[in-house]
């Protein structure tokens, strides 16, 4: 996935996020500001749509998933926008796929089947997603386990209490130890900040994440009563931001959870080249977590190439 090096982390600096205050009624504002700041029409809005594809990590974290609905999932990931609509927009020939496919551990090998002789990665939660509330040992072992079944990405999820006690060394413990069991595979950090009560917290929890060497910072895991928002990437982008300046490495960023609709994900791709410029809007430093929001997106492609919409049925899956 990365052409660039892989952030090497730089040991816990507390001094680099302890005195920051981040305003929340300043990132609010700075959020609704977004929406209106930029208007992507037509053609433009097509290519970007196309774009927010190829940074979907297409997601399936349900209780009941089977094969039978991977192997699906991951026909979809392969071919995410109709042949038809494809041709229309002189995209046939571009193997457009999703950034990956993203599942459960035990759902890793179907996933790693199914899209044999693709490039698409598959990545894998782990370490008890959704609490994070399991021994370290069993969460590593996970790890390792989804590692070894083929994942070459593992969204690893930290433990809120860290954050909640302002405990930064157990944190960084934690997800140094996480980033050493992944290996070769990258590893994304979810904070799961509908969880961590104040924007200070996001920013300070990011600044440990990627201090201990996470390639991407997560917003959720999808399963928090407060998901995605603007307020919070906003907060996260930033903290990614000076991190790159105090350190000199990249980071990428992946808001997850909620997010449904083609307007979210052009809100969220403003967002990146606002904030953090061109290279954030490649699927090397750039995912949108959703299980839900692919459909959408083809539907309203299909509106770009038709003028008609239609019905949402006929793009059943994702
Ligand atoms: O990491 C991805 C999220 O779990 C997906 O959440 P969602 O089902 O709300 O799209």
């Amino acid at each position: 996935m990365n052409t660039h090096p892989r952030n090497a982390g730089t040991g816990l600096k507390p001094e680099w996020f302890e005195d920051i205050a981040v305003n929340r009624t300043a990132s609010e504002r700075r959020a609704a500001s977004l929406a209106t700041r930029r208007t992507v029409k037509k053609e433009y809005q097509a290519a970007w749509l196309v774009k927010a594809i190829t940074c979907i990590d297409l997601t399936t974290l349900a209780g009941d998933d089977t094969e039978g609905r991977v192997k699906r999932l991951c026909a979809k990931a392969r071919r995410p926008i109709r042949d038809d609509i494809l041709e229309a927009l002189g995209l046939a020939d571009e193997g457009i796929t999703t950034g990956a496919i993203c599942v459960y551990p035990t759902m890793v090998p179907h996933a790693v089947k199914a899209l044999q002789g693709s490039n698409i990665p598959v990545a894998s939660v782990a370490t008890g997603f959704p609490a994070g509330l399991t021994p370290l040992p069993q969460k590593l072992a996970e790890i390792r386990y989804a590692v070894d079944q083929g994942a070459r990405e593992i969204d690893i999820v930290i433990t809120r209490e860290h954050v909640l006690t302002q405990n930064w060394k157990a944190l960084f413990d934690e997800i140094s130890a996480m980033r050493e069991a992944c290996g070769d595979a990258h590893m994304k950090a979810i904070l799961a900040t509908g969880d961590l009560n104040t924007l200070r917290n996001v920013y300070r929890a990011s600044m440990v994440a990627m201090q201990a060497g996470a390639d991407f910072i997560k917003t959720s895991t999808g399963k928090e009563d407060v998901n995605a928002t603007i307020p919070v990437s906003l907060t996260m982008v930033r903290a990614l931001r000076d991190f790159g300046a105090l350190s000199g490495q990249i980071v990428g960023f992946k808001p997850a959870g909620g997010m449904k609709t083609a307007k979210d994900a052009m809100l969220w791709l403003i967002l990146m080249k606002e904030e953090l410029g061109l290279p954030w809007l490649q699927p090397d430093l750039f995912r949108l977590g959703a299980s839900s929001m692919l459909a959408d997106i083809e539907r309203q492609l299909e509106h770009y190439v038709t003028g008609r919409y239609a019905a949402s049925n006929r793009h059943p899956l994702a």
